[in-house]
């Protein structure tokens, strides 16, 4: 940051004369700086990519709507002056007059641990695990030493550096220990009793990262982020986001019986002393290092070890995995993370997850794949609206013997970020079409991002995977790796593009897909069965029969449902792999897009659907987890696959109440 000059210190102060430093600029001059794309919008601030002085940084920008919210900037930038860590992602300007305020950190390349952790679906080693975990502790230990409390410890305010090390960023709740305790006795005096606002003062942070003190709207101290830190570091030795795996369920049945409700998992929290569930031994942790995540995150928060002894801990368990390397490879971890029941009955050999990938791995060589509809769509336009998303997802067998559900979240599929694709394929006769799509349509979405529209490049993707997997089929079956003649394997799909504010779906099958639109279910796909009198036309003139079997109505020797499909070599062309495409302008009133294989929707409707998610904690995870586990409750007896994605901001506070 040469360029960057830093005024004498008397002159060098915010608009107010509360910041001062004579370290970092803080009020730059406007030619000095230029902010270039949004890295993240959230609630209560959106963060750039930024050019500063030559050189790049990340400019957060807060909504400043409210006086309080300006006090809170300036509290903040008070806070910020005072570190120098190098654990810390640092600041090294800001703008602190009107009518820019901006602050200036230094840049740290995505992936953020979070995003690391569940996009990228990082297995790191136990030896990577407790680096960061050790590197972590002696950042909070600085902050104690000054007596600040961060109150917002998560993987998604960790950011990583090129070695992996971990970055604490977002001091958006950080406060001195002192005016926490202050706030407390100026409460108490005024009325007695601490007012409504007061509580939600002082229960800030995420609420699945929370400790049981905070949820009973004690006062934060550094124990609370002690509490925190085991919450995220046992997140990642798992790579499960808390209170969303499986195990935890046995636990959780008796307690909630499943309904995450916020007012429930807190309660659950506080008076049962429910956790997230522990990573298990067989992943090579050490039991030491088990151990200290659960004396971390003892309902007492005096059980609770200091920040110094978490260090010299971690420092015992570092000594030992060098020593004796124990079985600590990334490799175990791998495994326990991916044992997935796949029983197939055709020949083992043959990877359909890995065919689809290489059908169009060729084509993406020439790095097609980098910018896709950047620009189909005026950037230059500020008026058009912008959804902030978060997504997440949840996959179970259910009932079933063997997964044949599949999905995948491509986000991020651009440069500027806001192009994303969620899709979900349902087997049927096998799980070989749905492996080879959830490889082959994102592939193909990606080549097609430069030449063709959106809807003509999902319309692509499906039909091209579908020939392709067919021709796969033929050509395994000339080579004799398919023993089984007739085997004629296909799935349902369904596939979202996100591209800035406009939203196609392209479905064919039963999957679906609505919006929760100002609290209302907006279907955008409609379910192509063989009980759907126009389908069932559609099917009938080109030229399969459709019989009443059983129950409902039936396509071909084959009997399916369905009437649109990939794969079923056997039915087509009349189960055709043409997807209904729907194109959708996102406004304000667009709250999350629900997903789904019909495991969910053949026992749960879309009002319900909408109002179990209004009742769940706001992370899209669990949401997904929580709709998956109704449907199950309720009867249903396939897979099951379900993606939730926000589509606005969801604001720390939304979170909690
Ligand atoms: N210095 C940085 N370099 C690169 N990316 C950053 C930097 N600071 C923040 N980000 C990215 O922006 C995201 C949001 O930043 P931050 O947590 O500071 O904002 P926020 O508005 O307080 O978010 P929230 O309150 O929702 O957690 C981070 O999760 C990270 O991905
Ligand atoms: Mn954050
Ligand atoms: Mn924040």
């Amino acid at each position: 940051m040469g360029l960057l000059e830093v005024p004498p210190e008397d002159t060098n102060r915010c608009v107010r004369g509360c910041c001062r430093s004579d370290a970092i600029p803080l009020h730059l001059p406007a030619a000095s700086f230029s902010l270039l794309s949004p890295i993240a919008r959230g609630a209560e601030s959106t963060v750039y990519e930024a050019q500063l002085g030559g050189e790049r940084a990340a400019a957060k920008k807060p909504v400043l709507s409210t006086s309080d919210d300006l006090d809170k900037f300036h509290y903040q930038l008070q806070l910020l002056c005072e570190l120098d860590h190098p654990g810390l992602a640092k600041l090294i300007a800001a703008h602190a007059r009107p009518p820019n305020y901006l602050m200036f950190f230094e840049y740290f390349e995505p992936p953020n641990l979070a995003d690391k952790i569940h996009v990228e679906e990082w297995s790191p080693s136990i030896q990577q695990v407790v680096t960061i975990a050790s590197y972590l502790a002696k950042t909070l230990q600085y902050l104690q030493i000054l007596g600040i409390v961060h109150r917002d410890i998560k993987p998604a305010n960790i950011l990583l550096d090129k070695d992996l090390l971990p970055h604490l960023a977002d001091f958006g709740l950080a406060m001195y220990q002192k005016d926490i305790k202050s706030v407390s006795a100026e409460n108490w005096k005024s009325s007695g009793k601490p007012t409504g606002g007061f509580y939600k003062k002082n229960m800030v942070g995420t609420l699945i990262y929370m400790a049981p003190e905070i949820l009973r709207k004690d006062l934060h101290t550094e124990k609370s982020d002690v509490y925190s830190s085991a919450i995220s570091i046992n997140e990642l030795l798992t790579g499960v986001v808390p209170y969303t795996d499986l195990r935890a369920e046995a636990q959780a049945h008796t307690i909630l019986e499943m309904t995450y409700t916020e007012q429930q998992l807190t309660s659950a929290v506080v008076s049962q002393g429910l956790r997230p569930a522990l990573a298990l031994p067989e992943s090579g942790s050490p039991p030491s290092l088990l151990s200290l995540i659960q004396c971390s995150w003892d309902s007492d928060p005096e059980r609770r070890p200091s920040f110094g002894d978490i260090i010299e801990e971690l420092n015992v368990i570092q000594k030992h995995l060098v020593t004796y390397s124990c079985p600590l490879s990334s490799g175990s971890v791998n495994l326990s993370r991916n044992r997935k029941a796949e029983v197939h009955h055709y020949q083992e050999a043959l990877n359909w997850f890995n065919q689809g990938e290489l059908l169009t791995k060729k084509a993406n060589k020439l790095d097609y794949a980098l910018n896709p509809w950047s620009s189909s769509f005026d950037q230059s336009s500020v008026s058009v609206y912008r959804p902030t998303l978060s997504w997440g997802s949840f996959a179970t067998c259910g009932r079933r013997e063997t997964m044949e559900d599949t999905h995948f979240m491509l986000t991020c599929m651009s440069k500027e970020k806001d192009v994303h694709s969620f899709g979900i394929f349902d087997g049927h006769r096998g799980a070989a079409a749905a492996e080879f799509s959830v490889r082959a349509v994102p592939g193909f979405l990606k080549q097609f991002g430069h030449t063709a529209s959106p809807i003509d490049a999902l319309a692509e993707a499906f039909v091209r995977s579908d020939t392709a997997f067919r021709e796969e089929l033929i050509a395994h079956r000339k080579s004799k790796r398919i023993i089984q003649k007739d085997w004629h394997p296909g799935c349902t799909a369904v596939t979202a593009l996100i591209v800035r504010n406009k939203l196609f779906v392209a479905n064919a099958g039963d999957c679906r897909a609505i919006l929760s639109r100002a609290g209302k279910p907006f279907p955008v796909t409609r379910d192509h069965v063989a009980s759907c009198p126009k389908e069932r036309e559609r099917v009938i003139k080109e030229g399969a029969e459709v019989r009443w079997q059983i129950d409902t109505w039936r396509v071909g020797a084959a009997a399916l449902q369905v009437t649109r499909s990939i794969g079923d070599d056997d039915l087509k062309p009349a189960v055709t792999a043409l997807p209904e495409i729907t194109e959708t302008d996102l406004t304000a009133d667009d709250e999350f897009l629900v997903m789904a294989s019909d495991g969910l929707w053949d026992v749960v409707g879309n009002e319900d659907v909408l109002s179990i998610i209004k009742g769940t904690v706001k992370e899209p995870g669990m949401c997904s987890k929580r709709l998956a586990t109704e449907a199950s409750a309720r009867g249903s007896k396939d897979n099951i696959t379900v993606i939730v994605v926000f589509l606005r901001p969801v604001s720390t506070a939304e979170r909690i109440y």
